[in-house]
């Protein structure tokens, strides 16, 4: 895995345009057929409208405002364990069994055993390893159609892969070891998952508003402007509230409760400040990433 560009502190938009973002040039798995568009008769925009099926710019930040929830208890769940660095040794295991770490053999061989249950025919779910991923044995589901089918090449797993491990483990799990690797490694997982689905929501959010005002959209997209896009589709007071909202829920959800009056209000289960640093330096802007990244390929 490569360095992720970001920084704990800052995010420079998109670095060197598509090196951060993990593009196929078919998507990783067989695009199911309720995601893509009957051809040769495209759907009138009208007809896309429609099949909007309720989705809306509300309705979209209210699931975001439930996935905070997730997020945050899977964070929670994670920093039970400490560091374990042997999670993520890839001598640990001194088997042929593994060529690679326990976590990413964790990781990976959950997602193929997920795939065959038919977890990646929902286009919001997007695996870590998607080379080789076994198809699913399970009847399809009729996925509402919402998003333009270049969105099934938009994967930035990697980037948040590298956040992950580089960056945001140390800051919530203590250092220390106490021998948990196959549940740390689970636990892992269950915040990568959470974390992915949270950033590639971004493709939703940008086709809301792009059909909300495709006559602002269009220009930028067409110039490729990614600038612009960033622009349009940023709501700092948004942002600020989300920031502040999430370092609140870790406060609530985090807390110690007891029987008597004195719970100890003080010590939360992950540091409030690193949730709400989580949010603004890293799942902002890289569902942000995702969303310019939707927008540019939303009239190919
Ligand atoms: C997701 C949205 O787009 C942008 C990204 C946000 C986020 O990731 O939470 C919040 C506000 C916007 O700047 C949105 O407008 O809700």
């Amino acid at each position: 895995m490569t360095t992720i560009p970001f920084s704990l502190t800052s995010f420079s938009p998109p670095p060197p345009l598509f090196s951060s973002v993990f593009l196929t040039s078919s998507p990783p798995n067989p695009i199911p057929e309720v995601l893509t568009l009957p051809s040769p008769q495209s759907p009138t925009k009208l007809q896309r409208n429609s099949m909007a099926n309720g989705v809306t710019l509300e309705s979209l930040r209210l699931s975001l405002i439930r996935q905070e929830d997730t997020i945050i208890f899977s964070l929670i769940e994670r920093a039970r364990f400490p560091t374990n660095s042997p999670t993520y040794n890839e001598s640990y295991v001194p088997t042929p069994t593994f060529s690679c770490s326990l976590v990413h053999s964790v990781v990976k061989e959950t997602e193929a055993l997920q795939a065959k249950a038919g977890r990646y025919a929902n286009p919001e779910e997007h695996p870590f390893f998607p080379d080789n991923l076994p198809p699913s044995v399970v009847p399809p589901y009729n996925f509402t159609e919402v998003l333009h089918p270049p969105a099934a090449s938009i994967n930035i797993n990697k980037d948040i892969w590298d956040m992950y491990f580089k960056k945001l483990l140390q800051l919530f799990a203590a250092p220390g070891d106490d021998g948990n690797y196959a549940s740390t490694a689970a636990s892992d997982l269950v915040c990568l998952q959470a974390l992915s689905r949270r950033i590639h929501y971004g493709k939703l959010v940008a086709e809301v508003k792009f059909r909300e005002s495709s006559e602002e959209y269009e220009p930028a997209i067409r110039a490729k402007d990614r600038d612009a896009l960033m622009k349009l589709l940023t709501f700092e007071s948004v942002e600020e509230a989300v920031k502040k909202r999430v370092a609140k829920k870790a406060m609530v959800f985090g807390q110690e409760v007891t029987l008597n009056n004195d719970d100890k209000k003080e010590k939360y289960k992950v540091d409030p400040s690193v949730v709400s640093r989580l949010y603004g330096d890293w799942i902002m802007p890289l569902t942000k990433l995702v969303q310019v990244e939707y927008l540019l390929r939303r009239l190919d």
